[in-house]
């Protein structure tokens, strides 16, 4: 199934600025894709529209579908939208837990999609939502630290707290929106690899966006890049190399990661023409 369709989306924030320009691809469920591009390129903007935080541009033929159904069209949110919030967990750069609260009741929250308005209202949780709450954060490796205010918690803590919340939630896409920026690394690769075991576990659908791109191709099979707004790679990790990474981020980023035993190819075309959706998501294995 498809779980995500993103279909010649375009994003202008002021006349005659383009944030996003006719971006269009396909995830199917159970994917983990890497979202890249260097700092303005719009992943933000792609991510907080597919999590409905933002409109889409008017356009005729432009639209957002979750799991088969709508979500926005012509610049409209459909009311599929309200429907499909709890299948879309999201996760920020900046934890977004509340810091008087305990880590506990933090996770708690999300479950609030699935119980009556008046008992969310209330903080009423039953058992059965505290042991799922528990469930998650053992997941996560923070079980110990359930009864602690988030405020007291480091920032690795607090986001695999943020995870933990999604877990809960029972969301079938995740969006990470460079959920490991502000980690230190030991952290950030803690962070990545429980986004690799939900994604593989749970077969939940995994966007995340990074500026590291080395746990981009440690990670996920798939990236996504966008440049200046356009899509111009979407296919397999193991497709970019050094060169695409250079002229992907200006020659500004390290990349002595990315093996350097591919043949050198002709980079004139990247970051010029958008790859076919339909040939780019084929070449995804
Ligand atoms: N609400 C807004 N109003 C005006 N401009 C915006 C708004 N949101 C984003 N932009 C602009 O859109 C462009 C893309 O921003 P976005 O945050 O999506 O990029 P990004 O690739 O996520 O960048 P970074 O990696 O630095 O977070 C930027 O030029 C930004 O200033």
């Amino acid at each position: 199934m498809t779980a995500i369709n993103v279909s010649s989306v375009s994003k202008s924030f002021e006349a005659g600025k383009s944030v996003l320009e006719d971006v269009s691809f396909k995830i199917e469920a159970g994917e983990m894709v890497a979202l890249i591009g260097a700092s303005g390129s719009g992943k933000s903007t792609l991510i907080r529209m597919i999590s409905g935080l933002e409109t889409i541009d008017k356009g005729e033929d432009s639209t957002i579908a979750l799991f088969g159904q709508d979500v926005q069209r012509n610049g409209r949110r459909l009311p599929a939208a309200r429907a499909l919030r709890r299948e879309i967990g999201v996760i920020f750069q900046q934890f977004n837990l509340v810091g008087r609260l305990s880590l506990l009741n933090n996770v708690l929250v999300g479950r609030l999609g699935h119980i009556p308005k008046w008992r969310g209202n209330l903080g009423l949780f039953g058992t059965a939502e505290k042991i799922g709450a528990l469930r998650a954060l053992e997941r996560v490796g923070m079980v110990d630290f359930a009864h602690r205010r988030a405020s007291r918690l480091s920032g690795g803590q607090q986001q695999r707290g943020a995870i933990a919340r999604v877990l809960t939630q029972q969301a079938r896409l995740i969006l990470a929106d460079e959920p490991i920026a502000s980690l230190d690394p030991k952290s950030a690769d803690t962070v990545m690899e429980t986004l690799s075991i939900i994604n593989r576990e749970d077969k939940a659908t995994v966007i995340v966006s990074l500026h590291q791109i080395d746990h981009a191709f440690r990670h996920c099979k798939r990236i996504i890049a966008l440049r200046q707004g356009k899509l111009v790679y979407d296919g397999p990790t193991h497709g970019i190399d050094k060169g695409d990474l250079a002229a992907l981020y200006d020659n500004d980023a390290d990349t002595d990661f990315v093996p350097s035993n591919k043949k050198p190819r002709d980079l004139s075309s990247f970051g010029k023409k958008p790859v076919e959706p339909k040939k780019a998501a084929l070449a995804v294995e």
